[in-house]
């Protein structure tokens, strides 16, 4: 297998945790870019994050990313990526300000870049009231906000974010979305989980379903619609009771021939097209309702 250019490539991978099973012999290979990874509760997201961040080191298998062995290469590896969700970069006897500054120079930035861009972040993140009180007074969220600024400072090739957006504020939410369209613009790539399939499908290009230790589908939002069935026209009753339902591959052309056969033998039935929403998606592979399901 060539792991040229590819952010990460993984063979094989396995990992338990007390003789249980919770990554089962993963197969992935994604390019550069933004990558979701949707599962369930316990599903093994943030044991597979952190081993492609090279906190953990797998049982068995294979796991590279950006060309180098999450283990064997750690070293190098860490100097590539950052890692957000578990506050470990936040030093609580700092200020946010001065957080910023000693991650940004520690990732190479000079005394004033670091200062101009962690005072972009701290504004994004709308911390900038706050920026001069110790971490220590900060609030859940509050940190929660930084740590993601002080992995964003340096702009790294790769960033990890487990379960970025869960607990913050809409406002912060679309800040860290906006952040993380503009990382991607500029080359960064990014490496997600997230129990919000609306986030997943307005970040992502890729994708990856895990279920239980497994990847159980990959593919973009429209694709792992697909997977589920297509469209469909569906007729309801007065009282609003499906009853009929019709396939369609959702072309005008075929919506309007399955319509006019429809027509006929049911005039009076009300017509909706159907499209499958990513919740129902999340729900036929996994057997489970999301966290963040809104329908
Ligand atoms: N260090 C550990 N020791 C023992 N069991 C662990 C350890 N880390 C994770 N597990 C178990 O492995 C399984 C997968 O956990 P993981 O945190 O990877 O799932 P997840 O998909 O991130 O879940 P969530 O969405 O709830 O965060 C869980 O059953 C968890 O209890």
């Amino acid at each position: 297998m060539s792991y040229t250019n590819q952010l990460v490539e993984v063979d094989g991978l396995t990992q338990s945790f007390g003789g249980r099973r919770v990554l089962r012999d993963l197969r992935v290979s994604l390019p550069p870019g933004i990558h979701a990874l949707l599962g369930p509760n316990g599903a093994g997201k943030t044991t597979l994050i952190n081993i492609l961040s090279t906190l953990i080191r797998p049982d068995a298998g294979r796991a590279r990313v950006l060309g180098l062995d999450v283990y064997a290469d750690r070293t190098q590896l860490r100097q590539k990526i950052a890692l957000t969700g578990q506050y470990a970069a936040v030093d609580e006897a700092l200020s946010g300000t001065e957080n910023l500054d000693m991650m940004g120079q520690l990732f190479g930035l000079s005394r004033s870049a670091a200062r101009r861009r962690g005072g972009l972040l701290l504004d994004q993140f709308g911390l900038t009231a706050s920026k001069s009180a110790k971490v220590s007074t900060y609030s859940g969220g509050m940190r929660r906000k930084l740590d993601i600024a002080i992995s964003l400072i340096a702009e790294p090739e790769l960033i990890f974010l487990d379960e970025p957006t869960t607990g913050l504020d809409t406002r912060s939410r679309q800040a860290l979305w906006d952040e993380i369209h503009r990382l991607a613009d500029r080359g960064t790539s990014v490496f997600l989980t997230t129990q919000y399939l609306d986030e997943a499908e307005a970040l992502a290009d890729q994708i990856l379903v895990l279920d239980d230790g497994r990847i159980v589908a990959e593919g973009t939002a429209d694709e792992l619609k697909e997977l589920v069935g297509g469209a469909a026209i569906q007729l309801h009753d007065g009282a609003g009771h499906l009853q009929v339902e019709h396939a369609t591959d959702g072309t005008a052309a075929d919506v309007s021939r399955t319509l006019a056969e429809l027509a006929t033998q049911h005039p009076h039935l009300a017509v909706t097209v159907r499209k499958p929403s990513m919740d129902e998606v999340f729900l036929q592979l996994t057997g489970q309702p999301t966290e963040g399901a809104s329908s």
